[in-house]
């Protein structure tokens, strides 16, 4: 279904919170533990079996419920840890308008790179993820441009991260923001980004 004066375009988001249904905050924290487990494990072929049984009847569980964009949670739910979208680091907001965010996160081993390095993709998906949230809030919405990123240090998995985001400045459908990343007094990356407000029509 389109929207009104959107014909065919993008189709606003129901953002939510927790509307006191079941628990999907304990389901998505459960798959970020299997996520990080999984790739840190190294365990013997009877328990490999025994976990790849279970996750096959766990995937058969939730296929039936499948929905369309329209009606899913991950992703939505903008009081969870990452928005409930086990993609996205856990990332938590402590300071949130329209001018500014501050998160923080820690991200474990699925997002090792190598040598306790985050892998350098992830360090990207964090600032579009962080800045496009900054990007939207009060505003039409708007979709990534571009997002340049500068890795000044390796980003430590397994330990507190603080990520900031900025609003720099607007110019009609253009706007410029930058982003930050530190663990401790250490800079680990930075980046700039253009957001670009969409036209009607336009996916
Ligand atoms: C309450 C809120 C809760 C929010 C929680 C939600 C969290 C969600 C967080 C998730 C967030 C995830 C977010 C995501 O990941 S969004 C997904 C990743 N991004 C995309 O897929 C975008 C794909 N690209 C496009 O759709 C179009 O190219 C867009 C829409 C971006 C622009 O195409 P359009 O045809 O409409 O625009 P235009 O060509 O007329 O250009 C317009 C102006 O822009 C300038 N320009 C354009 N491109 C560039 C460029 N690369 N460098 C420099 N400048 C550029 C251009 O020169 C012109 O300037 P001027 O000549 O007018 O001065």
């Amino acid at each position: 279904m389109s929207e009104p004066g959107n014909i065919g375009g993008f189709r606003p988001r129901r953002y939510r919170t927790d509307g006191g249904g079941p628990d999907f905050g304990r389901m998505i924290e459960a798959l970020r533990r299997i996520q990080d487990g999984i790739t840190a494990a190294d365990a013997p072929e009877g328990v490999v079996t025994e976990v790849a049984d279970m996750l096959e009847k766990v995937a058969a569980a939730v296929e039936p419920y499948e929905v369309d964009e329209e009606g899913m949670i991950a992703g939505r739910r903008v009081d969870l840890p990452g928005r409930g979208q086990a993609l996205i680091p856990p990332l938590e907001y402590d300071e949130w308008d329209e001018d500014h965010v501050v998160a923080r996160c820690s991200m474990g081993r699925f997002y090792l790179g190598a040598n306790g390095a985050a892998h350098g993709g992830v360090i990207p998906l964090v600032f579009d993820e962080v800045l496009g949230r900054l990007a939207n809030t009060g505003r039409p919405v708007s979709r990534t441009a571009y997002l340049h990123v500068n890795f000044r240090a390796i980003t430590p998995i397994d330990a507190p991260l603080r990520v900031t985001g900025t609003v720099v400045r607007i110019e009609g459908r253009k706007r410029f923001l930058t982003a930050a990343l530190h663990h401790g007094d250490t800079l680990c990356a930075d980046g700039d980004a253009l957001f670009v407000a969409l036209n009607p029509g336009q996916p």
